[in-house]
């Protein structure tokens, strides 16, 4: 089991004391970044299409909204596409990035005690800025720094390639839990908690060379608390890169769908240069 750090310390601008920023890993955490009344029609839309099998739902719910996921190239389809409904496209000119809009979202709802796996969302198939929107409860996302030995098992052709299916129909390589040796170091590995309503957004080292995961658990220690894990829901925001947009060139080799691709291509197992 991963022994968890604390979470990096964020930098707050007191000014907008509801931003949370990490800058040196490219992460901002936005509390309050929908209302309660858009939080309830969320939940509402969201089982008007999935009605809740109330204390039977084990498994997670997803809807999918703009264009479709498509598992034969980790990106999304072109030719796909559910409208997006007004929830969701209501808050979109309130994003903080705005240069690009998202055009894939992925709603979920994570029963108590369910989670999803580690991975990285593929590199090379979206844009730069990822975004989880949480609302219904509060829950920890756990981010774990891929070192250079998780690096070099990802680049194995079995494990490389492959859809994990983490479960939101939008992921790509994750190391297998199976493949850590007991003697390895653990690289760094904390949480930070995501309230209802907040958002964040997931750029840089974040984004690129993290993991990141939400541990299925029966509670959570939040605040120096012990808590019961409560019905969550998330929307997933990304942007689809197209033709010559696709690929990837970040300093994470060893995690990069695009750079891994390339060198199974070249016939290489070449090192891993990180
Ligand atoms: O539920 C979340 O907040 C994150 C989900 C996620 O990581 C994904 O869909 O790729
Ligand atoms: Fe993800």
């Amino acid at each position: 089991m991963a022994v968890l750090q604390p979470a990096p310390t964020p930098t707050i601008d007191p000014s907008n004391p509801t931003i949370l920023q990490w800058d040196d890993l490219g992460l901002s955490l936005i509390y309050d970044f929908i209302t309660e009344a858009e939080e309830k029609a969320m939940i509402d839309a969201f089982h008007a299409q999935d009605p809740l099998d109330e204390g039977n739902q084990k498994r997670r719910i997803s809807q999918h909204f703009g264009y479709h996921f498509d598992y034969s190239t980790f990106g999304a389809s072109e030719t796909r596409f559910t409208p997006v409904p007004s929830y969701i496209t209501d808050f979109l000119p309130r994003l903080p990035v705005q240069t690009y809009l998202p055009d894939q979202f992925t709603v979920q709802y994570y029963p108590p005690g369910s989670g999803i796996p580690p991975h990285v969302d593929t590199h090379s198939m979206f844009a730069e800025a990822l975004y989880s929107l949480s609302f219904g409860s509060a829950v920890p996302m756990q981010f774990r720094m891929m070192g250079p030995n998780d690096a070099r098992k990802m680049r194995l052709p079995k494990r490389s390639l492959q859809s994990e299916n983490a479960g939101s129909g939008s992921t790509s390589t994750v190391p297998g839990k199976q493949c850590q040796r007991p003697d390895e170091e653990q690289p760094p590995t904390w949480e930070l908690v995501l309230p209802a309503r907040s958002l964040l957004l997931i750029t840089g080292p974040s984004r690129y060379g993290y993991t990141h995961a939400i541990r299925p658990r029966k509670t959570d220690v939040m605040d120096g608390k012990t808590v019961p894990r409560q019905g969550r829901y998330s929307i997933t925001m990304r942007t689809t890169r197209r033709g010559d947009e696709i690929g990837c060139d970040c300093a994470y080799p060893g995690v990069c769908d695009a750079m891994i691709r390339e060198e199974m291509a070249a016939g290489g197992t070449s090192e891993v240069r990180y």
